[in-house]
């Protein structure tokens, strides 16, 4: 089931004082059927609260939610054909593993042994067999998500909602129960809105990714578009570890433009919208720039850090006094460079990707 949000705002009025919280704003958004999107971003920048509105658990002041085309705003909750999974697992303690999946079915005019059949198929699905009879309380953390999930696909919904499932989970688990939701996702081809702020999760699990900043969206692309071509310096900074390199736009030879940096020159024929005299950013990911020895290079800079990290060694240089993050991957076969060592920096014109400074 497609789902579009047009033009979505949500205030809040405190209870206690004439305070108002404009906690999601003109927020637009497409999901295709069978698509995972996620949003991310910073606490409080209003995920959650996006999310309860497409679920149906809180009303929009304005704009419209259509699941499948037809406008929900005045659906309640239950009857959205939506299910949400939250990062408390939400679980009954008294209840069997059975019970738990099936609440959802309760009220569902179908035979206790078709109910039966069901849970079955649902516990085998998410790798529950034989956990049936037990208690929530008798199971680790990543089995009782597991439960949460199964009693969120056991209704069939059409659109699934996670609510940072994996929160509470260890490092280890959180990886491979990622892993899992997302193969379910696409096996079952349904479609999901995920909220987190963990960008690894975003990255690995996502077809698309919104990055939001204070209720409003800042950027929706890939993956692999949030990373590498990131809109804002947010964004970049939102997402792994990034390093700007501040310039200006400047005109070249046979009205070319060019990027100056110290007297070094970067010819940029191709990128046609910059106009001579803008400030920019230069944007690089640590694994986007290597070093040389001193000379050999582009930039001079001193190493003052360096951490060794197993399949790389993460480097901070001072390049006149702003911080420079540089991943060299393969440590065992490079040269290792020493704190306090003058440096040169190397980047390629193809990794560049520039920001316009507001
Ligand atoms: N019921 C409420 N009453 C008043 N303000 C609220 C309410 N719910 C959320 N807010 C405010 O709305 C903003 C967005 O909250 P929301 O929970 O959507 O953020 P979030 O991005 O999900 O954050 P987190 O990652 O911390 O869960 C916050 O400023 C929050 O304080």
């Amino acid at each position: 089931m497609a789902v579009e949000l047009k033009n979505i705002r949500k205030v809040f009025q405190s209870k206690q004082s004439t305070e108002k919280v404009t906690a999601v704003d003109n927020f637009q958004l497409k999901i295709k059927e069978g698509e995972l999107v996620t949003l991310l971003g910073p606490s409080g920048c209003g995920k959650t609260t996006t999310l309860r509105m497409v679920a149906g658990f809180e009303t929009a002041t304005s704009g419209e939610i259509y699941l499948d085309g037809k406008d929900v705003v005045n659906i309640p909750a239950n009857k959205r054909n939506t299910a949400m999974v939250f990062q408390s697992y939400g679980l009954f303690p008294h209840m069997t593993v059975v019970d738990n999946i099936t609440y959802g079915l309760r009220f569902k005019k179908m035979s206790k042994i078709a109910i039966s059949q069901k849970a079955e198929e649902i516990m085998q699905l998410v790798g529950l067999e034989g956990f049936g009879s037990r208690n929530p309380g008798e199971l680790s953390g990543g089995q009782q998500q597991r439960v949460a999930l199964a009693r969120a696909l056991i209704v069939e919904p059409k659109v699934l909602l996670f609510d940072e499932p994996l929160s509470n989970l260890d490092a280890k688990l959180r990886e491979s129960m990622r892993d899992e939701i997302r193969k379910l996702q696409k096996r079952l081809s349904i479609t999901s809105l995920y909220v987190t702020h963990d960008q690894i999760e975003a990255m690995s699990i996502s077809d698309k990714i919104v990055v939001m900043n204070r209720g409003k969206i800042e950027q929706v692309g890939t993956p692999e578009e949030i990373y590498y071509y990131p809109r804002s310096k947010f964004v970049a900074d939102f997402i792994g570890k990034v390093n700007f390199l501040p310039t200006q736009v400047e005109e070249g030879q046979n009205n070319s433009i060019q990027l100056v940096i110290d007297d070094k020159v970067i010819n940029m024929e191709e990128t046609e919208d910059l106009a001579v005299g803008e400030s920019v950013v230069i944007v690089l990911r640590p694994e986007s720039i290597s070093l040389e020895k001193k000379g050999k290079g582009f930039l001079q800079a001193k190493v003052i850090r360096k951490t060794y990290l197993g399949s790389y060694f993460e480097y901070i240089l001072d390049y006149k006094g702003n911080l420079i993050t540089v991943h060299l991957t393969n440590p065992r076969h490079k040269y290792i460079f020493n704190v306090g060592e003058e440096v040169d920096i190397y980047f390629a014109k193809e990794d560049i990707h520039l920001i316009k400074e507001e």
